[in-house]
Order: structure tokens, then sequence, then C-alpha cells
């Protein structure tokens, strides 16, 4: 059994992208305020379009300092910025409900999601994909890297140099299944799992556009 480790610059590249992830974390707290009062379809759907509003620049922030992405083609790092924008909502908002709670807490979160607007067809598929991230109890770490994957996708629409993305995207990988293997030795398929997570996080982003046109306003 080869063993596994990672090296100094990728310990140096796991630091910088995770503490970039934790610093852009979303102004306030969308869950507690969820959790705190119920909300009409149509603040529900404000709420939604600011705080995917605010996610945006978040996640502009946060590419600035995925080392390498300042140095791809401007166009083509604004390709993957719109291409992984509503991926990285969907997978920030996962993360955000799998987050440890007070008991009952998630019972109510999931409640009020349930009743927030969104149309019927959509909750189970969304759920679905929420409890899957929730199942794996990822670190922050992989978190961070599982998201910065997610944006450097090379396949997006319009993305020239999609070599240079790959090269970008391997050398993220690689931090990522080690990673994997040094925190769920017992686990060997748990990479294989994570990345199949953006399957399906890839099926649920191909709704985004006819959830918000079912927005079920009173
Ligand atoms: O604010 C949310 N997510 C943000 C976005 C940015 C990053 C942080 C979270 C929403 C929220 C807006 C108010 C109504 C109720 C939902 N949210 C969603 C959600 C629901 C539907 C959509 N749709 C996308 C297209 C159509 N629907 N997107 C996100 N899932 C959530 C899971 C939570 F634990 C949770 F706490 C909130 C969540």
């Amino acid at each position: 059994k080869e063993k596994v480790e990672i090296t100094k610059e990728q310990q140096a590249l796991m630091k910088i992208i995770t503490d970039a992830y934790n610093r852009h974390q979303i102004p306030q707290d969308v869950a507690k305020k969820l959790l705190q009062d119920q909300y009409s379809a149509e603040e529900n759907f404000l709420l939604l379009t600011e705080m995917a509003t605010s996610q945006v620049q978040v996640l502009v922030e946060f590419t600035k300092n995925i080392p390498g992405f300042l140095s791809l083609d401007r166009e083509d790092q604004i390709a993957l910025l719109k291409g992984s924008a509503v991926e990285a909502m969907f997978l920030r908002s996962a993360q955000v409900f799998s987050r440890k709670m007070p008991s009952g807490h998630t019972e109510v979160l999931e409640e009020r999601i349930r009743k927030s607007g969104i149309s019927e067809e959509f909750i189970t598929p969304m759920f679905n994909f929420y409890k899957s991230i929730g199942e794996l109890h990822m670190v922050q770490e992989e978190q961070a890297l599982l998201t910065t994957v997610t944006i450097l996708t090379p396949d997006r629409p319009y993305v020239k140099d999609q070599q240079a993305v790959e090269r970008l995207q391997e050398t993220m990988l690689d931090v990522l299944r080690k990673l994997c293997v040094l925190q769920h030795p017992q686990e060997p398929q748990y990479f294989a799992r994570l990345l199949g997570r953006l399957t399906e996080l890839r099926t649920l982003s191909h709704y985004h556009t006819e959830m918000l046109a079912s927005w079920r306003m009173n």
C-alpha cells in the first residue's frame, strides 16, 4: 500500500484555499434568519435573490485566492465564474444545511425551505442532494477544495484554453484525493463518492432557471 503524503506545497495550497473559503462566508447567516421568522413566498424569493447576489460577489473574491486562477485568460476566468456560480450556490446551501445545529433546528429549517415557495417537483432532488452532502461529513478543507474543483471545471461554455483550466483542476484534485485518503482511511471510496456529488450538483443546477420561474407567489 503506497504511503499517501501531502507535500509542503500542497499543504500551503490547501491553507490558502481553506482560509479564503472561510473568510468569504455569506455576510448575515441566512439559516439563522430562516429559523427566526417565517416569510411569505415573495419575501423568500427576494431573500434568495439577495443571498445569491452576495454569493456571487463572495465567489469572485474567493477565486482571486485560488493560486493560478488570475494567471488564466481573463475571459476564461469570467466563463468559469459564470459557469460555476449556480453550482457553487447550491453547494454552499448544502453545506449551510448540513452544519451541526441544536436539535430540532435542521427540521425547522427544512420545513421553512419546503414552504418557501419552491415548487414541489424540485424540493425532493434538492434535499436529496443536501442530505447526500451531509452524509459525507466533509471537513472544511474538503469543502473548500470541492468548491475550487467545481469552479475549475474545464468544459464550461466559452472556455478557450481548457488545458490550462484542466491543469489547475488536476492540481486541486490531487490534493483533495490525498486529503480524502488521510481523513477517511476506512473509506477508500470516499474520494469517488465526493466527485459523484458534483454530478448530482450539475443536474440540480440545470433546474435552477425553472425553479425560479415556478416559484409559487401568492
Ligand atoms: O438563501 C438561500 N441560500 C443561500 C444561497 C447563497 C449561499 C448561502 C445559502 C436559500 C433560501 C432562500 C430563501 C428561501 C429559502 C431558501 N437556500 C436554499 C436554496 C433554495 C432554492 C434555491 N433556488 C435556486 C433557484 C431556485 N431556487 N437556491 C437555494 N437552500 C438552502 C439551504 C439552507 F440550509 C439555507 F439556510 C438556505 C437555503
